[in-house]
């Protein structure tokens, strides 16, 4: 860990600009560099990384980043207020940082790297990370964002299979970890193993932020696959996925039916030409079962003249 010159603590900072925390920005913050140093070593530190850091707060995760030894730190924050305590670490370490202020979720991140260090997408992962102590109430969409761009190799992934460590609350974390027949298998699990593998970081006790939230969360690290397990394309894979577990406990043939026109079931054909058995329940699937019916989907839509555009769940999203 390289030593950062001193600096006022954050504790002190928070105090001195009267920072305190917005519920909206789900600003739960963490100042036990002890905790936040684990953070950037997972997954092979970030040494000589250019880092995307986001939602930098006060900046202690950002401390870190830094002292793990990172070559370029872009700090994207949306709250302006954290202006004074994040200036005082970049003027720290001489241009090696830069902050934005911008929402992430419009962010063009790409912009935060340089090319430089670009790798091919079937090489090594480039010397690039996307690290955040995310906020709860954008990481789903957030991430799911960033799996449709690493399904294209586009924006920042346009650079290579670029590696993110980043914290859930500990319940959304389970459902992107787990494994196919298991209860806490959804639509997210499907999605992020398709793009990613992932790979449980550790548990932060929700007592461990500042303020605390009822929650514990859990950091995960993710690196992009050089292919996806099922091929297809990312938004059809989506509305399957929204099917399939639209109803939990039921049959899962109970959610396909929304996968076609109000007036048109093809239900049934869909789990003859997969041939997966329509009764089981969405979690009992496995990926291969997935893999066929996203296959025969494909088919009955062409059989029948049918467009996903055409089917009642995309109707439904786009009202
Ligand atoms: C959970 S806090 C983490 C803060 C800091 N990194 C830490 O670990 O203490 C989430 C941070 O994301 C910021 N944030 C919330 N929504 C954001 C958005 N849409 N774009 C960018 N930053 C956002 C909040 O202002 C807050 O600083």
């Amino acid at each position: 860990m390289i030593r950062l010159p001193p600096l006022p603590t954050i504790r002190d900072l928070i105090k001195l600009h009267n920072l305190s925390a917005s519920k909206q920005l789900s600003q739960n913050f963490l100042l036990n560099s002890n905790i936040t140093n684990k953070i950037v070593l997972l997954d092979g530190g970030v040494e000589n990384h250019q880092v995307c850091e986001v939602g930098a707060g006060p900046g202690c995760l950002t401390r870190s980043i830094i002292a793990g030894g990172a070559s370029k730190i872009v700090a994207v924050e949306k709250d302006r207020r954290f202006l004074p305590a994040l200036d005082i670490l970049a003027n720290a370490v001489d241009g090696r940082m830069v902050i934005v202020y911008a929402d992430i979720l419009n962010y063009e991140m790409i912009k935060a790297f340089d090319p430089v260090d670009k790798k091919a997408w079937n090489d090594e992962s480039p010397k690039m990370k996307i690290i955040g102590n995310l906020p709860f109430s954008i990481s789903t969409p957030l991430l799911i964002q960033w799996l449709n761009l690493i399904s294209q190799n586009a924006g920042p992934f346009s650079l290579g299979r670029i590696k993110m460590t980043l914290t859930f609350q500990e319940e959304v974390a389970q459902r992107i970890l787990a494994e196919p027949k298991t209860s806490q298998r959804s639509r997210l699990s499907i999605m992020t193993q398709n793009y990613c593998h992932v790979k449980p970081g550790f548990l932060i006790k929700g007592s461990s932020f500042v303020p605390a939230p009822k929650v514990n969360s859990v950091v995960l690290t993710f690196t992009p696959r050089i292919t996806p397990l099922i091929d297809i394309d990312f938004t059809t894979l989506e509305v399957i996925a929204k099917s399939l577990f639209r109803h939990r406990r039921k049959f899962v043939i109970k959610g396909t039916k929304y996968l076609f026109p109000t007036d048109v079931d093809l239900s049934l054909k869909l789990f003859e030409e997969a041939d997966v058995d329509w009764k089981l329940r969405p979690q009992q699937l496995s990926t291969e079962e997935i893999q066929r019916l996203c296959a025969a989907y494909k088919k009955v839509l062409l059989d029948h003249q049918l467009d996903l555009s055409d089917a009642m769940i995309v109707k439904e999203t786009n009202k």
